[in-house]
């Protein structure tokens, strides 16, 4: 039985494109780079951890039970972006990212009761055009920004500030889909689009 440690609903809808039955569970982990942490890997440990969080509220399953965990963050100058804590916030980080290329990684973890361990991770590079000011703060005052990684959402009016993307954009979104895909059937669960390892 699959469960997906996530309250995000950008990540629930995207695993259910997969086709594949899942049970969604609530984890509440604490976000928090270590000093001298990689970005890479920061990103990478908080993914495991929410997929820890979310097998350790399941004692009782049986052997089968397997939970993915997954992790989005914007990385600039070697900086990561989480979610903004207000308004302000949003501002600082889209004016930091407006005619710039940035980094989004994500990192999907599947950790199971009987020792199953895997994971992988997406980066994406996307270039945002020059932003004008009062875009940003048309932008900011629309919400969207708030509990987006950097502030922002490709799959909402951000596109429109976007003028490269080399990646994967359901991993921009929250959960890439090849790479968790393949996850999936390396653990053995039927994937009805399931396809090759790509190396991207
Ligand atoms: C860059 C970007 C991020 N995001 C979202 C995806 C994630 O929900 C969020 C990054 O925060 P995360 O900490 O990865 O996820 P979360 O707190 O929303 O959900 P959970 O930990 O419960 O799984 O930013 C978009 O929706 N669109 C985008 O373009």
């Amino acid at each position: 039985m699959l469960h997906l440690a996530s309250k995000s609903p950008r990540r629930r809808e995207l695993l259910a494109r997969l086709g594949v039955a899942f049970t969604p569970l609530d984890v509440d982990i604490p976000e928090q780079r270590a000093a001298g942490e990689p970005a890479h890997a920061y990103v990478c440990r908080v993914a495991s951890d929410k997929a820890a969080a979310g097998l350790a509220l399941l004692q009782d399953a049986g052997p089968g039970v397997l939970v993915l965990g997954s992790d989005t963050e914007v990385v600039l100058d070697g900086e990561v972006f989480g979610k903004p804590a207000d308004d302000a916030a949003a501002r600082e980080m889209l004016l930091r990212l407006s005619g710039r290329t940035h980094e989004v990684v994500s990192a999907v973890s599947l950790l199971g009761r009987d020792g199953v361990a895997r994971q992988a991770v997406s980066v994406s590079r996307v270039s945002f055009a020059p932003l004008l000011p009062d875009t940003v703060e048309a932008y900011v005052a629309s919400g969207e920004p708030r509990g987006k990684a950097g502030g922002y959402a490709i799959q909402g009016v951000a596109e429109a500030f976007v003028t490269r993307l080399e990646g994967s954009y359901s991993g921009v979104m929250g959960l890439p889909l090849h790479q968790t895909a393949m996850l999936l059937a390396e653990a053995g669960l039927p994937i009805p689009f399931a396809s090759a390892r790509g190396t991207a």
